[in-house]
């Protein structure tokens, strides 16, 4: 890792536009999958990995030290580049990307072989993980920011791989500092597949603060950890 110096606290690196970052994520997304699934024989393979560690000694000669969260907060709750479902630079998530209504909070997303659990169809600890951050976002999207105290998710159909698959979350109902959500994941044809309610809490320390506090606290320990 470099001793390169901080970068801004918008996460950008001197001159990289956010499309460039998106965009470069988004061919390792590919190369992920392509190594996944690549029926190439053993010279090609060989080449393949050779160049790609090439690669990673370039990216890895300069980096920022930890994690987004920890070094470069995107300036809100929700918005991590890092973030393991929606990170826009994170070449783990799919990225999903989310439509903010009144009420509720949904994406649509097609999920491929990366994210296999049996044969065909998405592992339960992925679906698990996405309603996790669906339901949580909506918490956020109520001004009513929590982390997860609790989370239910009872597996109704399997659900197909290469497929468009809806997500989307309500809330429940609310009692001071918590909030219950919940939120399915459902076919086309309105099949419902999972269906998860999370419970969000505002840790005790959070409590007497304001929504723009709790958004500043936060900042602050991310950018003096
Ligand atoms: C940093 C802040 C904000 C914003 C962030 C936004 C993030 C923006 C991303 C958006 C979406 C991300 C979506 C992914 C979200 C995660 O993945 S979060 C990561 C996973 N979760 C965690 O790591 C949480 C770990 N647990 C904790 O930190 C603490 O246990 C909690 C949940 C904050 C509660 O701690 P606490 O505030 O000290 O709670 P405490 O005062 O003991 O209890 C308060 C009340 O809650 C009840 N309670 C506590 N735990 C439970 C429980 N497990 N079940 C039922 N009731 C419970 C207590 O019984 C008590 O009830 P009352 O007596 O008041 O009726």
């Amino acid at each position: 890792m470099s001793s390169s110096p901080t970068p801004g606290t918008d996460g950008h690196a001197p001159g990289v536009p956010t499309e460039l970052y998106s965009s470069f994520t988004n061919s390792v997304r590919e190369l992920a999958d392509a190594t996944l699934r690549s029926n190439a024989d053993a010279e090609t393979l060989a080449r393949a990995e050779a160049l790609v560690r090439e690669v990673t000694a370039t990216l890895t000669a300069d980096q920022i030290p930890g994690t987004h969260g920890e070094s470069c907060p995107q300036g809100g709750l929700v918005g991590s580049w890092g973030n393991t479902v929606v990170g826009l630079r994170n070449p783990v998530a799919i990225p999903l990307v989310f439509a903010y209504e009144t009420d509720r909070v949904w994406a649509e997303f097609t999920p491929g072989a990366l994210f296999e659990g049996p044969p065909g169809h998405m592992h339960g600890g992925v679906i698990a993980m996405f309603l996790d951050q669906v339901l949580g976002e909506l918490a956020v999207h109520l001004n009513r920011p929590g982390l997860t105290a609790n989370l239910s998710v009872d597996y109704l159909k399997p659900t197909k791989l290469n497929t468009v698959l809806r997500i989307e979350a309500w809330v429940e109902r609310t009692e001071g500092f918590k909030t219950w959500t919940t939120g399915t994941v459902s076919t086309a044809d309105g099949t419902v597949c999972a269906k998860g309610t999370g419970l969000f809490i505002l840790p005790r320390f959070l409590r007497e603060k304001s929504l723009a506090e709790i958004t500043e606290a936060q900042q602050h320990d991310a950018t003096t950890s």
